[in-house]
């Protein structure tokens, strides 16, 4: 980021403070949106398909984003005025039952509230720092501000699928993903996303190869639940090899995700994990994007 990119971020966060935290709002949401945009992820919720899932639609996902509109505002603003791990915490709380009233009690994007509030977060501490908005500085903020409270203060619900498979399996899940600082995004998922626009200037191509390469590498807690880890390696594989053979950059790509998703039907997996992560990516890179180019 340039110097004067710089001031600039200063100045608009002084002078014009609501319009940045709807900004970065309107990011996050948008960038939710062009997640649940993306057709033939495998299991998940498309605008064609919903996937493994029998009780939410496009839909579904639709209400729940507009339940979000505000929420990533005020966590930006919250992380500017240094607001506390228990302010923090009550309003994820809240989101979550704000969520869950417009989908009519599913859970669509209990992890992407917490990932995602956590992010914006994040990025409200880095312009309180004056520190220019890459995601450099962003994950390191969330483990500098956030990583002791994560893993000391966060009550485990033992009953959550999430903490039941870390009880059976030993597998990290969400909590850890944020309190890492979403190392795995920082450094391979969006690169893999630059990478992919930067050669193709495909945005559908950039989103379905960072897909392909988070389910490749995550303990995604959706999935061990509903396929255990025998599915969870054979899917890491499917999507390994997909990539190993130029992913998104074969001729015939399309064919070869939609025999991944065939596999994710098939045997009733959902790898909702990955879904919110591929948010948090997009979201990433917008925020780089917007903030490091335009202003
Ligand atoms: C802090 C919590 C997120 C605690 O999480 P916990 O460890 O208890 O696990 P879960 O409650 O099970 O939820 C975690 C959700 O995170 C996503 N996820 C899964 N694996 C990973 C991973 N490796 N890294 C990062 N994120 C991960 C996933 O969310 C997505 O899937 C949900 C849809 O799933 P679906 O298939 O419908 O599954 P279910 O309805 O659960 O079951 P079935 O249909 O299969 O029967 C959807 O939400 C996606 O977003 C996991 O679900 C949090 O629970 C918590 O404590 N919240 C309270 C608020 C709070 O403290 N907030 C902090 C401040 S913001
Ligand atoms: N598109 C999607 N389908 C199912 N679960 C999800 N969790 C987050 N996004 C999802």
């Amino acid at each position: 980021m340039t110097m004067s990119a710089l001031l600039n971020q200063t100045h608009i966060v002084q002078a014009y403070p609501h319009a940045l935290w709807q900004h970065l709002d309107d990011l996050a949401c948008e960038a939710l949106y062009d997640e649940l945009s993306l057709e033939h992820k495998p299991g998940l919720v498309c605008p064609s398909s919903n996937g493994s899932h029998t009780d939410m639609t496009h839909q579904t996902f639709i209400d729940s984003i507009a339940s979000l509109k505000g929420y990533f505002a005020t966590l930006s603003q919250f992380g500017y005025s240094d607001a506390d791990f228990e302010t923090i915490k009550a309003q994820g709380i809240y989101q979550e039952t704000k969520m869950r009233t417009a989908t009519c009690g599913i859970n669509t994007h209990k992890g992407a509230i917490f990932n995602l509030g956590f992010i914006c977060a994040a990025i409200g501490r880095c312009l309180q720092a004056g520190l220019p908005l890459t995601a450099r500085h962003i994950c390191a903020q969330l483990v500098t501000c956030w990583q002791v409270d994560l893993t000391t203060r966060l009550t485990r619900d033992p009953d959550s699928h999430g903490q039941k498979m870390q009880q059976k399996y030993g597998v990290t899940g969400a909590i850890e993903m944020v309190a890492n600082g979403f190392e795995v995004i920082e450094h391979q998922v969006l690169p893999c996303f630059y990478d992919t626009m930067q050669r193709t200037q495909d945005f559908e191509k950039a989103s379905m190869q960072a897909l392909m390469l988070l389910i490749s590498v995550l303990s995604d807690t959706n999935i061990i639940w509903r396929g255990g880890m025998v599915q969870l390696e054979r899917v890491q594989q499917l999507a390994t090899t997909f990539l190993q053979a130029g992913g998104v950059h074969q001729a015939y790509w399309r064919a070869q995700v939609q025999d991944i998703e065939h596999y994710f039907i098939e045997h009733n997996l959902s790898p909702g994990g990955s879904a919110d992560l591929l948010a948090v990516t997009i979201f990433l890179y917008k925020v780089e994007h917007e903030f490091n180019y335009s202003l």
